[in-house]
């Protein structure tokens, strides 16, 4: 079954999804999920050789992107170290309107695949003026705006940790001058208000953003250890004086790439 309406069993379809992937790569088992956000599109060229590129479309509960930035593609990838990392460039936002199943299908279905370790990346605002448009920074815990979340029933998680300590302290043998953030998903499509930014800001958030937070409950539930690294591509609404633009968003993301990419196959390639 190819849907994610009610009835189909989301964690049915991420199997088949799982067994779609394997079977078209060949590859049994992978060991890495990447989730690529806006401006991390340049990271899957240094992790490794990419051995499979296939259609998210093709692959059952994945459709074709809706953000401009985002490529419709899963790719198989084996790193320098003999590790399988999965890249997932094909995200599913919470203002897409295709319901939590959907966001999180990527992260159950690189559960299924075999995968332990998830990096979730984004673009975001950040409510820090000590980082420019271009810096990346590791998240170290969320604030999960949307009201909603991708577990349904009575499934009682623990997120503690959720942002796995070891991990980030990987990343920051990789790069120290890592700085880390809270980050806070909104449920967009809309930018925040100037409003808004200073309330997150108040409730003790750094980054503001319309991804991540579902994902990695998504994933702690499925019992991945989640990495996110965000990368600043506007400052957050009010705390720069000129208007958000997605022109902007692309542009910081493209400027910062080789150096969060590089960051990114360091961290994958530990
Ligand atoms: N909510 C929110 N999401 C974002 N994504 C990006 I790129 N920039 C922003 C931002 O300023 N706010």
């Amino acid at each position: 079954p190819d849907s994610l309406a009610p009835g189909t069993d989301p964690f049915e379809l991420a199997s088949s999804a799982a067994a779609a992937i394997a079977e078209r790569t060949g590859v049994d088992r992978h060991d890495v999920a990447l989730v690529l956000g806006s401006g991390w599109g340049g990271a899957a060229g240094l992790l490794g050789e990419t051995t499979h590129t296939l259609q998210a479309a093709d692959i059952p509960g994945f459709s074709s992107p809706a953000v401009a930035g985002h490529v419709g593609t899963i790719l198989s990838v084996l790193t320098p170290a003999g590790r399988r990392v999965l890249v997932l460039g094909a995200r599913t936002h919470f203002y897409e309107g295709r319901g939590v199943r959907a966001v999180a299908h990527g992260v159950r279905t690189a559960a299924a695949a075999g995968c332990s370790v998830l990096v979730l990346t984004n673009g975001c605002g950040g409510l820090n003026p000590d980082w420019p448009a271009g810096t990346p920074v590791l998240i170290r815990d969320h604030i999960n705006l949307t009201a909603a979340s991708p577990l349904e029933g009575a499934t009682f998680v623990d997120l503690t940790d959720l942002y796995s300590q070891r991990l980030r302290a990987i990343a920051r043998e990789v790069d120290p001058t890592l700085d880390e953030g809270v980050y806070a998903q909104f449920t967009g499509p809309h930018y925040e208000t100037p409003a808004e930014v200073q309330y997150a800001k108040r409730i003790g958030a750094d980054l503001v953003g319309m991804s991540t937070a579902l994902e990695a409950i998504a994933a702690r539930h499925a019992g991945l250890e989640v990495l996110g690294v965000s990368l600043v591509t506007n400052l957050g609404a009010g705390i720069s004086p000129v208007p958000l633009s997605h022109a902007e968003v692309i542009e910081a993301g493209q400027a910062a790439g080789p150096r969060i990419s590089r960051l990114l196959a360091d961290i994958v390639g530990r």
